[in-house]
């Protein structure tokens, strides 16, 4: 049986973010992920992981000015010393909320341009070289081009030739069910091939990207799915829900924590 992460970007937003933690416990749920812990101190982070005994799955490094538009700075010319400032703070939080995964944005960009990739390459390489000190992984997350237009890595075969090309052991796949259905369908056969280099998954009903409980996939089949593969890591809630993140619980109640 899979272990799910409330995402707590999307979900619990009835709360105030440090309150989130709270809730996902109290709603069964035994890890959580978001997008960016920046805006808070990482010991306030801390107390509320420990507080409610629940492991931290996931962030992200700095994405450059969210606001403002950035996706992400690993692709884009002129970022290399940003993104390794972004490592260093992302490895305070790393730190102190005991994560093992974070994941490197590409930034918008062209992936067919030779500058764009050696700039990716040289950002990963980098990312990951200072992670893997910590015993942590660098995962890479392919996008779909309708939830953000021009990505750079927004293609799930694209992103595994990639991190096989790079070689390394502790770079690896974040493989977004719902990216990869909107991308490319065939979401089972994708899982089989790229499971074994995946770090971290990650679910969404598809197309409104709510609760994993209709619509195009059938999630039920797909967590089985993902204990046949002998997949081991999190699953992240990455859903908006569709009305008060508790009411839209129900395909919960069979995974959640006692
Ligand atoms: O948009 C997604 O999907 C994510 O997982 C976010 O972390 C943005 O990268
Ligand atoms: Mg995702």
């Amino acid at each position: 049986m899979p272990a799910f992460a409330a995402n707590l970007t999307m979900m619990f937003n009835e709360w105030s973010f440090l309150d989130r933690f709270d809730a996902a416990a109290e709603a069964g749920f035994s890890a959580v992920e978001y997008l960016f812990p920046y805006d808070f101190k990482p010991e306030d982070i801390q107390e509320r992981l420990v507080r409610n005994g629940l492991t931290q799955a996931l962030f992200n490094m700095p994405p450059g000015d969210w606001a403002a538009g950035m996706r992400g700075l690993a692709s884009l010319p002129g970022r290399f010393d940003d993104v390794a400032d972004g490592v260093t703070r992302a490895l305070v939080y790393a730190e102190a909320t005991g994560v093992k995964n974070i994941h490197l944005m590409s930034g918008l960009g062209d992936r067919n341009d030779q500058q764009a990739r050696l700039n990716y390459r040289r950002a990963v390489e980098h990312a990951a070289e200072r992670l893997a000190e910590r015993g942590l992984n660098l995962l890479l997350e392919p996008i779909n081009g309708r939830n953000m237009p021009g990505y750079f890595l927004n293609d799930f075969h694209a992103a595994a030739q990639m991190i096989g090309e790079f070689g390394l052991t502790n770079v690896k796949l974040q493989f977004d069910i719902y990216h990869c259905q909107i991308i490319h369908g065939d979401v089972t056969t994708r899982l089989r091939e790229l499971i074994p280099i995946s770090g971290h998954v990650q679910i969404a009903s598809v197309p409104s990207r709510q609760e994993p409980d209709g619509e195009e996939l059938n999630y039920p089949f797909l967590f089985s799915e993902l204990d046949r593969l002998g997949y081991t890591g999190y699953v992240g809630c990455e859903y908006h829900p569709r009305g008060r993140t508790t009411d839209g619980l129900g395909w919960f109640e069979p995974y959640k924590r006692g």
